[in-house]
């Protein structure tokens, strides 16, 4: 014990308000707590330490050196704690979100192709295909109610899209929901948003797991939704190998372009990258939860930002509208609608799906720092001894709307600062990971579907925003909350489930 004190650099941090919970009950009830990590960051420093549950802690890091530093030793220096390896290998299986290490490295090298600009250019014809089935969708109830206008319940019906559209470019699969087939995976994403905050359920599991990984076993609803969750995705899955083992014995021929489809073609060319029939079911569980949760959490974000002000989503109308009838394709995407470019990441930058990325170091480390900071003993130092087996959290919510990083309006929906010379403060351009966020997070797990999700995100957008005008259901005040599922997402306060019912008005 005096060793591994006099190895790791003493911290300043906030004192324990429970013994039990140390401040992981607090951060947990507060569903976001960016701000809470930013106060402690101002008043202890940009590394600090945190009581966690039974008196252990955890060391924050909120300085982008030391930020830089830990993704660039993700998976292998920082990997994940006991309870998350359960988690993931629960979850999804020995996938690619559970491997760390050489075997994440084959995972990663595997899935690239699949990923790259060309396979994404490829796919945005899905992504349209997916956004005007909604609009017929939606405008088959508009029609239905005589009018230019219905209150529609527009997350349950993009959830759907999202879902379809991952099917067919993830593993060219349609689930159909859009069309109104019950899909089994989507109604447990909804169970997840209705479960009731227990003392072992939800992110209490979660809490709690960090100290006693077994809880994750226990029989609770959270546990049972995540088993028929995994069962659900497991169906799908296995059809839709079958199907490619038929096809490779000749028996059906397509011309599979998704993600699974590339990765089965690559890894016949590449026997270095072979993937058991168990890593292709589990890759594309990933693909379900990694693909579909967060997509449509963020433009949830995206449409509640876009109802709270009216001008931005009329700006963002005038700019789609003046590029003209035809639907940009990817590079114009990309490169041509610069304010449809910024509301987009001006989302991603306020609302990141995955608040926190947590691991536990696998050695000691010297983590060097961007400000010298003074510790509690009156040191200054540049550097932080971390030992093996601490736990170390970066808080993306934290580092991606910090005033003290992204300056006085940090907090605000402003797309302009995207776009604007200046808009992006010198310190936020310190900080590492796509375009100084941590969004989609850093390193080795730097999200692989990132174009994939800004692509899809802006085609939904587009199509949505040049035929549509949205409003709150119960006029301009309506008060918003964030609400817990597998993923904090955003809704209406005192709304039950996934929904998020607006007005929405027909423009043509
Ligand atoms: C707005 C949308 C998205 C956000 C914010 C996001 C964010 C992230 C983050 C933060 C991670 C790291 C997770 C961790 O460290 O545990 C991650 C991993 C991953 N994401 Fe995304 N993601 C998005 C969309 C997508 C899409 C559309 C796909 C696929 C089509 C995808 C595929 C993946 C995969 C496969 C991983 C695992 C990577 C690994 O473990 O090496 N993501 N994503």
């Amino acid at each position: 014990e005096r060793r591994r004190r006099a190895r790791t650099t003493t911290l300043a941090g906030p004192p324990n308000p429970s013994l039990f919970f140390g401040t992981s009950k607090v951060v947990s009830d507060l569903v976001d707590a960016g701000e809470l990590y930013e106060e402690w960051s101002e008043k202890y420093g940009p590394v600090y330490r945190v009581p966690a549950v039974l008196g252990t802690s955890k060391v924050v890091l909120c300085d982008p050196k030391a930020v830089l530093h830990f993704f660039s030793r993700e998976t292998t220096g920082y990997v994940y704690t006991a309870f998350w390896k359960h988690a993931t290998e629960n979850i999804s299986g020995r996938g690619v979100l559970w491997a760390e290490g050489d075997i994440h490295k084959r995972h990663r090298k595997a899935l690239s192709p699949a990923f790259s600009n060309a396979a994404i250019r490829r796919l945005t014809s899905v992504f349209y295909d997916s956004a005007y089935k909604l609009k017929t969708a939606w405008d088959g109830i508009i029609d239905a109610e005589s009018g230019d206008k219905a209150v529609i319940d527009v997350e349950r019906w993009y959830v759907s899209s999202l879902l379809d559209t991952i099917g067919i470019a993830g593993f060219s699969h349609d689930f159909g929901t859009l069309l109104g087939k019950p899909s089994a995976v989507a109604n447990t994403f909804n169970d997840f948003a209705n479960l009731k905050p227990s003392l072992l359920g939800g992110a209490m599991q979660f809490v709690v797991g960090m100290v006693f990984p077994w809880v994750t076993k226990l029989p609770t609803d959270f546990r049972k939704l995540i088993d028929r969750l995994n069962e659900g995705m497991g169906e799908i899955a296995e059809e839709l190998l079958e199907n490619s083992r038929k096809e490779s014995e000749g028996k059906i021929k397509t011309e599979d372009k998704s993600i699974i489809g590339l990765l089965i073609k690559a890894e016949k060319t590449d026997s270095e990258l072979h993937m058991s029939e168990d890593e292709v079911l589990s890759q594309m569980k990933v693909l379900i939860l990694a693909g579909y949760e967060t997509t449509s959490i963020s433009l949830s974000w995206c449409l509640l930002e876009l109802c709270k002000k009216p001008e931005v989503q009329q700006k963002l109308r005038e700019e789609l509208l003046e590029f003209g009838n035809e639907d940009p394709t990817w590079d114009q995407l990309t490169h041509e609608l610069p304010y449809l470019d910024a509301v987009v990441h001006e989302t991603l930058r306020l609302h990141p799906p995955l608040p926190e990325t947590e691991r536990v170091a696998a050695e000691d480390d010297i983590m060097p720092l961007a400000f010298p900071m003074t510790t509690p003993t009156g040191t200054v130092v540049d550097r932080i001894a971390i030992t093996k087996g601490e736990v170390v959290l970066v808080p993306a919510h934290m580092m991606n709307r910090s005033i003290d990083y992204w300056g006085p309006d940090a907090k605000a929906f402003k797309p302009e600062r995207w776009i604007n010379e200046g808009g992006i403060p010198q310190r936020a351009q310190g900080i590492s990971g796509h375009r100084h966020m941590l969004t989609f997070s850093d390193g080795a797990r730097f999200c692989p579907g990132r174009h994939f999700a800004l692509a899809e995100f802006k085609v939904v957008l587009a199509v949505l925003i040049r035929n549509y005008a949205f409003e709150f259901r119960d006029g301009p005040e309506t008060k918003t909350e964030i609400k817990r599922g597998i993923l904090p997402r955003p809704g209406i306060a005192g709304e039950e489930g996934i929904t998020l019912p607006l007005w929405v008005r027909r423009l043509t």
